[in-house]
């Protein structure tokens, strides 16, 4: 199956657009896994077996792994989410962009070494920095378009031709650059004036919308901004509101976790 198909399947078999972010960050961990050889593997797996029926994806951020030389429990986690929940799309954060034969060995990190279903990738190298990730047909290829931190606005919005870069980089991506339909867009929840903007251009392409939770986008607006007409279209990504999700000492962060990932997956879908 490939990755818009098996999207599709798991917002509908989990009736869910919320996508669990996995940013492991050790200063924020449980005291019991601090410390541990493999505690981030155990942290993300606890984290993905206690909000797997809640989430349309899993997106672990490449950064948090290996700024700690931690790619091992990457792939250990990867792996895990494939085998146990082979129907939820894993999705690579790592926004990566360079010139064509680079560009084939971070796809090749990507989707061989990592498995991943989807990987997010930077267009400002152009085409022929994108284009090696289309060779994986059945994978997802994921282009950062408006972002979702405030200082995206000083490029992003600059025009371009009467236009803003970030609606270029859009009509690129659904009008050329998409040669399998595998592709989606990163579009922050922060700005839900441009996610309606990215939706009029691209149809019912996917959104990643990350920006909710720790970064205060709205529920409601991002909701209302990005849907299709089916009511689905986005995987609103969430990480360290759900991961961190702990109250008080002593609580058990998986079981925060899942309360919080419910809390957030049911008030996406009031708005659907
Ligand atoms: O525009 C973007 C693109 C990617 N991200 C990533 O999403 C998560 C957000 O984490 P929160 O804790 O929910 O704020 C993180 O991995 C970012 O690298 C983004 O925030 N904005």
């Amino acid at each position: 199956m490939n990755f818009i198909d098996k999207l599709s399947a798991a917002w509908a078999s989990n009736n869910s657009l919320l996508c669990v972010g996995l940013d492991p960050d050790l200063s924020r961990f449980p005291p019991q896994l601090r410390g541990q050889p493999d505690g981030i593997f155990q942290f993300c797996k606890a984290i993905v077996d206690a909000t797997a029926d809640l989430a349309c994806a899993f997106k672990p951020q490449i950064a948090y792994f290996a700024a700690l030389g931690a790619e091992a429990q990457l792939e250990a986690v990867c792996r895990y989410i494939r085998e146990t929940y082979p129907h939820i799309p894993l999705v690579l954060d790592a926004k990566r962009g360079d010139i064509g034969a680079t560009a084939h060995q971070y796809a090749r990190e990507a989707y061989d070494r990592y498995g991943a279903d989807a990987v997010t990738v930077n267009p400002y190298m152009g085409s022929d920095s994108v284009d090696p990730y289309m060779d994986w047909a059945d994978r997802g290829v994921i282009v950062l378009c408006r972002t979702s931190n405030a200082g995206g606005s000083d490029l992003q919005f600059l025009q371009v031709d009467g236009e803003p870069l970030y609606q270029r980089v859009a009509r690129l991506v659904a009008d050329k650059w998409n040669r399998n339909g595998q592709s989606a867009l990163v579009v922050g929840a922060t700005f839900p004036q441009e996610l309606a903007q990215v939706r009029a251009l691209v149809g019912d392409m996917p959104l990643l919308v990350p920006g909710i939770g720790a970064q205060g986008g709205d529920i409601e607006a991002t909701v209302k901004a990005g849907r299709t007409a089916a009511g689905t279209g986005m995987m609103i990504n969430s990480s360290r509101a759900i991961l961190y999700a702990t109250q008080q000492e002593g609580e058990d962060f998986a079981a925060a976790a899942r309360r919080v990932a419910m809390e957030t997956r049911d008030e996406i879908n009031r708005y659907r």
